[in-house]
């Protein structure tokens, strides 16, 4: 028997799975892959073997994690319905509500919906998670933080939120990239050879996410104290908004939360 069963082990249930083996060991956690190479990754990396399929997944745990994509959910909730008895159900599905998970799997069954990034693989990660109205037994609230407490910092959500804290938890990691990326090559171009400027890039905006998480000021104040006048951080950032650096990144927003509510509707 192992605490956690995770059916799915692609980039996002292997990142939850590696922070789990840290906090939990490698004997809490069972898990299935249709793909036999994402099996044999998880067992070279974290010498836990597959079992045999998604029942065998159910059979072995109490929480259950639902780490597939959107469309391959309704068929995986279809196969293991009928072992589905009393687990806590943990979804990390984009978009799929908790009513829909019900509606296949039983009114009766306790869920957890979450989403989480994928800084969680070494507990740097922000979660937002919410509950299904049923009773959870305080051990089991317990045991459901410490599971999220291992991805980093969390909060809870009232569902109708989920699909907002996507935009900002799940999937805006690869906007940052996309920035480490950008800013990165920008440097290269000027000279800077490309690993320092991966470091650079990367550790300045650790250390500013530092400085708004750990010394409680507002990003305006931090960004004013960058800015001397007529100096060459306002000329920087005159051209950011030229280019609508801003509305770019709310029009990111909308369209992620707006694929969110598809998501919703079509599942
Ligand atoms: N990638 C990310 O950063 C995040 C993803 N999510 C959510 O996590 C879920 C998984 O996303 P990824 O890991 O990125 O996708 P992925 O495609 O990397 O992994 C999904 C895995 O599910 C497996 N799979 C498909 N059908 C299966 C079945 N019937 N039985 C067992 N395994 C099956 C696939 O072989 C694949 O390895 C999605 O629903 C996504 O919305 C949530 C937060 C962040
Ligand atoms: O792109 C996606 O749909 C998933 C959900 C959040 C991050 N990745």
């Amino acid at each position: 028997m192992s605490l956690f069963g995770f059916i799915g082990a692609g980039n996002m249930g292997f990142a939850l799975m590696k922070a789990c083996v840290k906090s939990f060991g490698q004997n809490q956690i069972a898990y299935y892959d249709l793909s036999m190479e994402k099996c044999s990754f998880v067992k070279e990396q974290l010498n836990i073997s597959a079992e045999n399929d998604n029942i065998s997944v159910v059979n072995k745990c109490k929480y259950l994690v639902l780490a597939v994509k959107p469309q391959f959910l309704p068929e995986v909730l279809e196969e293991i319905k009928e072992a589905v008895s009393d687990h806590i159900v943990i979804s990390i599905v984009a978009g799929v509500n908790i009513k829909s998970i019900k509606s296949i799997l039983g009114s009766a069954t306790r869920i957890v919906r979450a989403m989480p990034n994928t800084p969680a693989m070494i507990s740097k990660g922000y979660t937002g998670i919410c509950f299904s109205e049923d009773n959870f037994h305080d051990s089991e609230k317990e045991l459901i933080y410490k599971f999220f407490n291992a991805f980093g910092k969390y909060d809870i959500f009232n569902e109708k939120l989920m699909n907002a804290v996507t935009c900002a938890s799940g999937s805006s990691p690869a906007y940052v990239y996309t920035f480490i990326e950008a800013l990165a090559d920008s440097v290269v171009s000027l000279g800077i050879p490309r690993d320092k400027a991966y470091t650079m890039v990367s550790q300045t905006i650790l250390g500013a996410a530092a400085m708004v998480l750990e010394g409680g000021q507002h990003p305006a104040h931090l960004k004013d104290q960058v800015c001397s006048p007529a100096g060459t951080t306002i000329a920087g950032i005159k051209a950011l908004e030229e280019f609508g650096f801003r509305n770019a990144i709310m029009k990111a927003t909308d369209a992620c939360y707006e694929r969110a509510v598809e998501l919703t509707e079509k599942n």
